[in-house]
């Protein structure tokens, strides 16, 4: 139900005003089968192209993406993104929703019924089943969208902000259940914020991106006992060095880090 993730030597370009313009530049690295890694740096530095390589929907500038071992090609079953909006299909009910994947992928609908039923109930929408998204707190609609995820039984799960829009209770509750689903699918999980502190929360590792074009300048293990909440004292504590390493890229410009050298930090 997991798989490993690599990049190696992944850069990306985009067609700029004045030619093309790198988005992500020299990229290494390797997320173990089932791990939950977070991807956090300033806005523009790569974050979301990252992910739309990890789901195959852009091919790399240059080196490898590979999932399970094998070259990403496109996008497939084995990897979901979760967005942070606009995630669901407002004509359809939640249930039709979540039961959407499953539907493409030709799940009999015995079987079908059975798994989003399971979902409903673990994101504890069960009684939502037949509203719309319209009639959905911003917290419902992620447990939705967590549900259609999950639903899949994907091997990797792209997470691209998911929690940035929501009040600060709501979020909070999605932390500590998307650790424990996380805990028991064993998904590996690549996680984008801009937010450290929920960083630190969620991941068993914080990799840290410079500002564009992106480039790896630290990789911080987190080793707390979960599952973790934002507010926790070790995890503020934890969240400024991660700041700080944000803040010593930025002041001293760093933009071409490359691992061994002075500015990539392994804590
Ligand atoms: N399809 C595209 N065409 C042209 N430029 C793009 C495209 N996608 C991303 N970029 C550029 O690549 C850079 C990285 O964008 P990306 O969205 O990956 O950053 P991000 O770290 O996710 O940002 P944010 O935190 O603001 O969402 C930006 O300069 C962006 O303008």
């Amino acid at each position: 139900m997991s798989a490993p993730v690599s990049l190696r030597g992944v850069s990306q370009a985009f067609a700029g005003s004045r030619g093309g313009r790198l988005a992500l530049d020299g990229v290494d690295l390797e997320v173990a089968a089932g791990e939950f890694v977070c991807v956090v740096g300033p806005s523009g530095c790569g974050k979301s192209t990252m992910l739309d390589l990890l789901a195959g929907h852009t091919r790399p500038a240059r080196g490898d993406v590979s999932v399970a071992g094998a070259g990403v090609r496109g996008p497939g079953p084995d990897r979901v993104m979760v967005f942070q909006e606009h995630a669901l299909f407002p004509w359809l009910s939640v249930r039709d929703n979540v039961a959407f994947g499953l539907k493409n992928a030709g799940v009999p609908l015995e079987e079908r019924d059975a798994t989003v039923a399971t979902w409903l109930r673990k994101v504890g929408l069960a009684d939502a089943a037949d509203l719309h998204p319209h009639q959905l707190s911003g917290g419902m609609r992620q447990r939705a969208a967590l549900a259609r995820a999950f639903a899949m039984r994907p091997q990797v799960l792209l997470m691209d902000e998911p929690f940035s829009a929501l009040d600060a209770p709501s979020r909070d509750r999605l932390h500590v259940e998307l650790q424990e689903l996380w805990a028991e699918t064993g998904v590996t999980i690549v996680f984008v914020t801009h937010n450290v502190r929920e960083a630190v929360a969620l991941g068993d590792r914080v990799i840290v991106l410079s500002s564009g074009p992106g480039r790896i300048i630290g990789d911080v293990p987190v080793t707390l006992h979960r599952p973790r909440v934002v507010e926790s004292e070790r995890v503020v504590a934890l969240s400024a060095t991660v700041r700080r390493l944000l803040d010593a890229a930025d002041q001293l410009g760093i933009s071409a880090p490359r691992e061994g050298g002075d500015s990539y930090v392994t804590i």
